[in-house]
Order: structure tokens, then sequence, then C-alpha cells
């Protein structure tokens, strides 16, 4: 894509820890050239540079945020309580319960404040990534063609498997 360079996706996470996590998310946008910014935006220990975060995200371009977080996963719901733009929650792995307490709070959000939840862990961030450029996809025909590509490549990749 090059008709922009301002970010269009916002990857936000609680905390640095969750890096290893949401850099597959970061790297699928990369790979198909999505503009996009990465930083730790946390509800629990930064929550006005959260409010300013997601109530500025829309005047400044971004297009779809993707919000990960673990343990008491809050951030995605809050940012989508702040935003009209839609946002992808990716549950990180948590030590103490594998990520189930992410999943939990990330999921279960209350009708009208809609946070599109993705699998833990890094399968999700990379489908996160995904989706944002399905999301894009809608008003871009290049991004359109790139998914196709991308779709042929796995089928592909799947049917020349071999069992031993
Ligand atoms: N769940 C949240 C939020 C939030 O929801 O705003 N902020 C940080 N955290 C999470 O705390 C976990 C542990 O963080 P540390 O590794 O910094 O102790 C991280 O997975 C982070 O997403």
């Amino acid at each position: 894509m090059t008709e922009t360079l301002s970010p269009l996706v916002g990857v936000i996470m609680g905390s640095r820890s969750d890096w290893e996590t949401m850099r597959a998310a970061a790297e699928v946008l990369t790979d198909f050239s999505v503009p996009h910014e990465c930083e730790i935006v946390s509800a629990h220990r930064t929550p006005e540079y959260m409010v300013e975060y997601a109530k500025s995200a829309e005047e400044r371009g971004l297009e779809v945020l993707i919000a990960g977080a673990g343990g008491a996963a809050h951030l995605p719901g809050m940012v989508a309580g702040l935003t009209v733009l839609p946002v992808l929650g990716v549950p990180v792995e948590s030590r103490a319960l594998q990520g189930m307490d992410s999943l939990l709070s990330i999921v279960q959000m209350p009708g009208g404040v809609p946070v599109g939840t993705l699998a833990i862990g890094t399968a999700g961030a990379k489908n996160a990534g995904l989706l944002a450029v399905r999301i894009l996809a809608g008003s871009r025909p290049e991004l359109r063609q790139a998914l196709h590509k991308f779709h042929q490549g796995l089928t592909d990749h799947v049917r020349q498997d071999k069992l031993p």
C-alpha cells in the first residue's frame, strides 16, 4: 500500500511483556505493507493515556485497533468503550491461568460494545493482524488482491504436505 504512510492500524498492549505475542500481529501488517504503530497502553497502569489514545485514534486516521493484554485484560474492552473503531482483542497467555483469564476478560463484553476476540496467544495475534487486513481490504482493492494471493499460498502449502 502506498497511498499513505500514516498508521492505519494501532497495535497496543498492556505491557512490554506482551510484545513476544503481539509482534505476530505487527509482522502480518508489515508483510501486507499496512502502515501501523505499536505502543504500550494499559487500562490499569496508564489509564489517562489509554483514554487519550483511544479518543484520538479516529482523528489520527487509525481505522482498526488491535489490543492485546493478559490476566485481568481490561484494555480491549475499555478501548472499545472509548472509540467506534473496530477493536480486535488478543488474550495474551498468562502464566498463572494459561490465558483463560485473559480470554474471559476480553470475550464476554456487554451488548453494544463489541470486541472481536481472537484465540489465546500468538495464533490469535497473527489472526488479529489478518483480520485487520481483511477489514481494510473492504475499501482497498490492492489489499484484497494480496489477501487472495496469501490465501492461495496457504491452500497450496497444505495441499503439498505429505504424510510420512
Ligand atoms: N491486562 C493488562 C492491562 C490492561 O488490561 O490494561 N495492563 C497490563 N496488563 C497485563 O498485565 C500482564 C503482566 O504485565 P507485566 O509483565 O508488566 O507484569 C500483561 O500481560 C499485561 O497485558
